[in-house]
């Protein structure tokens, strides 16, 4: 102990504190520019139980396509883009077939095609953000659609003509809330290592868990009502450039959360048919009982408990029954979720992207949106079940 006093004491100790600081960004991180992308297949949501069982030949399964239908009636969403077609299915039977193994196909698909979406994306948000892609010294990639090594990091970096000296950092697998996550980890990067510009990409195609419907598997068609293939980036950075960059929003502060007793909210196994993700019926109610508590412990410390009208929301559109049960649980005005059932109505729910998709429908609605504080909060929500928060200002 007294070893340790004399070392925080000593002129070494006080040039490395010195160091510490200079390596940090004196102010928070900002997001600085926005990139959305598609496929370009998009079907249109009130004829998709037909081209559904027509693609996968189970047109007999009509009590099950009766059910589907209702859904997506019931579901909110207007059309979805998706990465796979109709003729890419007739050439993989295997992706059909849930008895045939399928994952090498569906990872051989995506080790192009993931970086391809994200690419597009992160071109978009690059051109916005008006600086050159070697300007960037940081990125991180999000997705459950692939995985590979070296992964869609290096091959996004190596499109998009990013420096070798890029530090890269991959997540896997972290569902929904992976566009949240990813966003955390870009405003912590942002923040301790002065002059870094991070590059966040997150794209998610659903060809990962596509398969036929099966009575034995009625959740199947859950998936296939509600999810879509999307891609988005963000670039994030602190104390920006007041003569190049144009922060849209500051990232005031980020936390993560796990609704108590919800591991079985939202379950994802990879399988040798692909990835077979299982929302619980249970989901809707778990985040319409929790979500205030979870609000109060995230935003509580910054003075923000309670107001929760005062702030606008980028929520997550995991389906219209988790729009319901956030606007239920915080006894939002319906107006506050616009965006986020905008997005869901327009795109579906694509994942990870889907938050950022709301962020960037956020600042297109701006004056519409946000009120007089600037402040709001945007909320991932994942497997686990787990809540993402960040607070920002516009
Ligand atoms: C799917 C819906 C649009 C359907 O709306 P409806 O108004 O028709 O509502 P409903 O609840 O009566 O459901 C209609 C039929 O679907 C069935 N149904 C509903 N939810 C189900 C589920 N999770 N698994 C299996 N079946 C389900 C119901 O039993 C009912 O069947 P029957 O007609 O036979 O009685 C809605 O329920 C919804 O938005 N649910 C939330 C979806 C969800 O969990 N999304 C999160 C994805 S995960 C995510 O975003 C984050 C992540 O974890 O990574």
């Amino acid at each position: 102990m007294a070893l340790l006093g004399n070392l925080t004491a000593s002129p070494t100790a006080a040039i490395i504190r010195k160091m510490r600081q200079a390596q940090r960004a004196d102010g928070p991180a900002s997001v600085l520019a926005i990139g959305t992308a598609n496929p370009a297949n998009c079907v249109r949501q009130d004829e998709y139980a037909d081209y559904y069982f027509r693609v996968t030949q189970k047109q007999h399964l009509t009590k099950l396509k009766s059910k589907l239908n209702r859904i997506c009636d019931r579901s909110a969403i207007k059309k979805r883009y998706f990465h796979h077609t109709e003729e890419l299915l007739q050439h993989h039977p295997e992706f059909i077939d849930r008895t045939l193994p399928s994952l090498d196909a569906r990872m051989d698909i995506a080790a192009t095609a993931v970086p391809d979406l994200a690419a597009a994306a992160a071109g978009k948000a690059i051109a916005e953000w008006g600086r050159p892609a070697a300007d960037i010294t940081h990125l991180v990639v999000s997705t459950y659609s692939g995985a590979h090594m070296p992964g869609v990091d290096l091959r996004l970096a190596s499109l998009l003509g990013l420096d070798p000296s890029v530090r890269r950092t991959m997540l896997y697998l972290n569902g929904c809330s992976s566009g949240s996550a990813a966003l955390r980890v870009a405003k912590d990067i942002a923040e301790n290592n002065r002059g870094a510009r991070v590059l966040v990409a997150c794209a998610e195609l659903t060809l990962i868990l596509f398969r036929a419907p099966d009575e034995a598997h009625v959740d199947t068609i859950i998936m296939q009502a509600l999810f879509g293939d999307g891609a988005a980036a963000v670039i994030v950075g602190a104390e920006p450039d007041a003569s190049a960059e144009r922060p849209i929003f500051e990232m005031v502060a980020a936390s993560q959360s796990v609704i108590p007793e919800s591991t079985h909210g939202a379950v994802g196994r990879l399988r040798e048919d692909g990835l077979v993700f299982n929302p619980s019926f249970e989901m809707p109610a778990l985040i319409r009982e929790n979500i205030e508590q979870c609000m109060a412990d995230a935003v509580g410390p910054l003075g923000l408990s309670g107001g929760w009208n005062d702030l606008f929301w980028a929520v997550h559109p995991g389906g219209r029954a988790i729009l319901d049960s956030v606007e239920a649980g915080l006894r939002l005005e319906p107006k506050k979720l616009t965006a986020s059932r905008h997005v869901l109505s327009e795109y579906g729910n694509m994942s990870g992207p889907t938050v950022i998709f709301v962020l960037d429908e956020i600042r297109r609605r701006r004056e519409h949106v946000v009120g007089r504080h600037g402040l709001g909060v945007l909320l991932g929500l994942g497997p686990g079940v787990t809540v993402e928060t960040m607070v920002l200002r516009a």
